[in-house]
């Protein structure tokens, strides 16, 4: 299964117009993949607040929707196109991930369940998910999940439970926490026993000098591909058997123990009492 990761330069001077056009010539120009990932928030820019109302977008006949549609089937692939800022019908915005099918159809939509900006931006601007989300490819199950939910490994426990082999994640992450976003996605990648295909933007936008180095991560916890900070495609080839093997031969995910008891403290002797 051949992934390709598209880490898109998010800069404020080109227009959302302009960015969709240019990414879809990108999506179309990957026939050879199986499946093409996307980042968080391309359009409009994940730090980009003050433009989430006027730039959201509805799911259904959206212009980003539409583009990535018509790119999705032009390739020939499965396309993970990211996240967009949602208009829901109903009135809430939503951080929402699209997932097309190579003939175009939409196939999965997810909406980011933990928002990022404590009790500023996303945070405040937008609603909450409120389901977990995977989707069968021809070749392997996809959880979905975006950006800030990678420091909620509650969520990746529940996408194993659903039968998750592929984690992917776009995300918009500050150069600022690299170092975060490095130890994270590998930890998620070895407590899943999944790969993660991580993939986030580059360029400054709201401020924000963004990290860029989309990682894809093995079962093991090995790095296959790592981005430099600016535009840059991976095209990793990934194993979904290995998920199998790596889960059998090493079975950590088979000793847990659920249901754990609540804290009591003082339960346990103190050393030396
Ligand atoms: N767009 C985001 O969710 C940013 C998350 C982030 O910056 C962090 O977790 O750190």
């Amino acid at each position: 299964m051949r992934a390709t990761l598209v880490q898109i330069d998010v800069d404020p001077e080109e227009t959302v117009g302009d960015r969709r056009e240019r990414v879809a010539a990108l999506v179309r120009a990957q026939s050879g993949a199986d499946l093409v990932v996307l980042p968080e928030l391309w359009p409009v820019g994940a730090f980009a607040a003050d433009s989430f109302a006027s730039r959201a977008e509805p799911v259904d006949g959206g212009p980003t929707a539409a583009a990535m549609s018509d790119a999705a089937r032009a390739a020939g692939v499965w396309l993970h196109a990211g996240s967009i800022v949602e208009r829901d019908p109903a009135g809430p915005l939503y951080n929402t991930s699209l997932l097309f099918a190579p003939d175009g159809g939409l196939r999965a939509v997810y909406r980011k369940i933990h928002r990022f900006g404590f009790d500023q931006g996303e945070a405040v601007l937008m609603a909450a998910g409120d389901r977990v989300v995977t989707a069968g490819l021809p070749d392997a199950v996809l959880g979905l999940a975006t950006c800030y939910d990678l420091r909620f490994p509650e969520l990746f426990r529940l996408l194993v439970d659903a039968g998750a082999q592929v984690i992917v994640l776009p995300a918009g992450w500050p150069a600022r926490r690299l170092a975060h976003w490095r130890i994270l996605v590998q930890a998620r990648a070895v407590e899943s026993q999944a790969y993660v295909l991580a993939c986030g933007t580059a360029g400054t936008h709201a401020g924000i000098e963004q990290a860029g180095h989309s990682m894809v991560v093995d079962p093991w916890g090995e790095v296959l591909a790592e981005a430099g900070p600016g535009e840059q495609l991976l095209t990793v080839d990934l194993d979904p058997a290995r998920v199998t093997s790596t889960r059998v031969d090493f079975p950590v995910l088979r000793d847990r123990v659920l249901g754990l008891p609540e804290p009591s403290p003082g339960a346990a002797p103190l050393p030396g009492s």
